[in-house]
């Protein structure tokens, strides 16, 4: 069965990677290209849509996809487990309403360091995020770091909050679930994060680099793929995978 797929952010870098990869594959079809001009009605009919566009926009996009019953994959950055925690809730009373996958980062060695990040986490109470994007990224923190950040203070529900001295002064970055977050916006970068974990007499550095966006095809391929027999809300690829890693929490 071919799956239509509606693309909103259709001109962005991510937008003309996903039609690439529609136009290339045998189960996938577009359906719509949509810009920041272009009627939202123009994703009526397809099997799913797509939202790659800025954190200003997607709310407006998810809304109108769930509220036509439209599964929708978000890969747009902006989305936090509180703006996460609305949806959800606005799904439970709407039997009707399409899914939402909120993918904050389609790359595997992305999603692996979070996981790793995860796991560590208990065992250091000295935890900081540091993430570098192109210039142009026009959010921070970035989504792949609010992600991390929250699933670590998930990882450390039971050991209590990481120390963040001197928290309250601008440079130590911004807390999120408490966890210091450093952004740098650097010409020459594409994506990167490193999570840095101290502990007595020692550091562990999980460090994960983006240098093409090739490294989010496959993501984005499984999510459209996925999305159509979805339920409800879906948060990260690493629900659609399965990483076999030990719980983190
Ligand atoms: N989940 C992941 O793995 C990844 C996520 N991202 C995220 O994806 C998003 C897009 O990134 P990228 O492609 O680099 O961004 P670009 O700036 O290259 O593209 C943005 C796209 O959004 C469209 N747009 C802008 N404003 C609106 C609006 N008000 N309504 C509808 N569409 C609008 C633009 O259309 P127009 O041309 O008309 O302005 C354009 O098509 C970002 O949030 C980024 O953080 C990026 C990389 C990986
Ligand atoms: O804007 C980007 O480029 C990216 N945005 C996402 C984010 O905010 O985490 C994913 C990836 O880091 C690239």
């Amino acid at each position: 069965m071919t799956i239509r797929v509606a693309v909103a952010g259709a001109t962005g870098k991510m937008g003309r990677l996903a039609i690439e990869l529609i136009e290339a594959s045998d189960d996938l079809e577009l359906h719509a290209a949509l810009d920041s001009r272009s009627s939202l009605d123009e994703m009526l009919g397809a099997d799913v849509a797509l939202d790659v566009t800025l954190p200003a926009a997607s709310a407006g996009i998810v809304e109108f996809a769930t509220g036509a019953g439209i599964p929708i994959v978000v890969g747009t950055s902006g989305w936090s487990s509180e703006r996460i925690a609305e949806i959800a809730q606005f799904m439970r009373g709407h039997e009707d309403a399409g899914p939402v996958l909120f993918i904050p980062n389609f790359s595997i060695g992305s999603v692996l360091g979070t996981a790793f990040a995860s796991l560590a986490a208990r065992y250091f109470d000295s935890i900081e995020i540091v993430e570098a994007h192109h210039a142009g990224k026009v959010d921070s923190p970035s989504g792949t770091a609010v992600r991390t950040a929250e699933l670590i203070g998930d990882a450390r529900a039971t050991v209590g909050p990481v120390a963040a001295p001197h928290a309250d002064q601008r440079a130590r970055g911004q807390l999120v679930s408490g966890i210091p977050v450093h952004s740098l916006r650097l010409t020459g970068v594409l994506a990167e994060q490193r999570v840095v974990l101290g502990g007595e007499g020692e550091t562990l550095t999980i460090s994960h680099s983006t240098v093409s966006s090739s490294a989010y095809e496959q993501g984005i391929l499984l999510a459209l793929r996925r999305a159509p027999a979805a339920t409800g809300v879906v948060v990260g690829l690493d629900a659609l995978l399965d990483l076999g890693l030990p719980d983190a929490s």
